[in-house]
């Protein structure tokens, strides 16, 4: 049975480089596959899987609207995929991951959903919150933060470097507005 797996992370801990590199891995097997991802988060362009290590890929981008369970669909019909890798998971919408479970559970194709689990106020994002409780597998990708200990929230900084406390959930940026922090150090810089 096809299951729908998260890989959840806080950022700048490999979630993209491994989802390209899983991508890379059906593809050279001949298999194909369907890349998703957040039309918001345009760091690298609009419809771009970005890597740190400066690996890319051209992806779907998804609004709030967009309906994956038709474009994939659509696609397997066409000629089927052996996989779905969506990046930028956090940014969908809760009715959105029922999609993706359902492509996993009816139409048979595994759903890889790479994300982050909180935002910069240690909450969880919809997107998240949903795949917590539908994932079949829940994976979890490990980064350290700068005291050694694992990394697994997300401060949200200033130009200064000062931690912003209050502002919207979504805010795309890069590691010149986000640092990676373990629980203690995070609570620290934003008590
Ligand atoms: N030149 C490099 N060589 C090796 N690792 C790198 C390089 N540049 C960045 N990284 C590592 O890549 C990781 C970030 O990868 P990325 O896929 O962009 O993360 P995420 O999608 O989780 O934000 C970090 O662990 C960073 O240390
Ligand atoms: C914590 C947090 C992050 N975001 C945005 C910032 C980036 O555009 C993405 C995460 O990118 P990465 O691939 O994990 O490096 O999410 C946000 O909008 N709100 C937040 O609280
Ligand atoms: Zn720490």
């Amino acid at each position: 049975m096809a299951k729908l797996y998260f890989y959840y992370a806080s950022m700048n801990a490999g979630k993209s480089t491994t989802l390209l590199q899983a991508d890379f891995n059906y593809r050279e097997r001949g298999m194909r596959t369907l890349l998703f991802t957040a039309g918001i988060h345009d760091r690298g362009g609009k419809g771009v899987i970005d890597s740190r290590l400066g690996i890319r890929a051209v992806a779907t981008p998804f609004e709030e609207a967009t309906d994956l369970r038709r474009i994939a669909e659509d696609a397997h019909y066409e000629s089927p995929l052996a996989c779905i890798l969506v990046d930028e998971a956090q940014f969908l919408s809760p009715a959105q991951v029922r999609q993706l479970a359902h492509l996993a559970d009816e139409v048979g194709i595994p759903v890889l959903c790479y994300g982050l689990r909180t935002d910069f106020q240690g909450r969880l994002f919809p997107g998240s919150a949903e795949l917590l409780a539908l994932a079949d597998s829940l994976v979890e990708i490990k980064s350290v933060c700068e005291c050694g200990r694992k990394a697994t929230m997300n401060l949200r900084v200033d130009g200064a470097g000062n931690a912003v406390r209050q502002g919207e959930q979504r805010e795309v940026g890069g590691n010149e507005r986000y640092v990676a922090l373990c629980r203690r150090h995070f609570m620290q810089r934003t008590a």
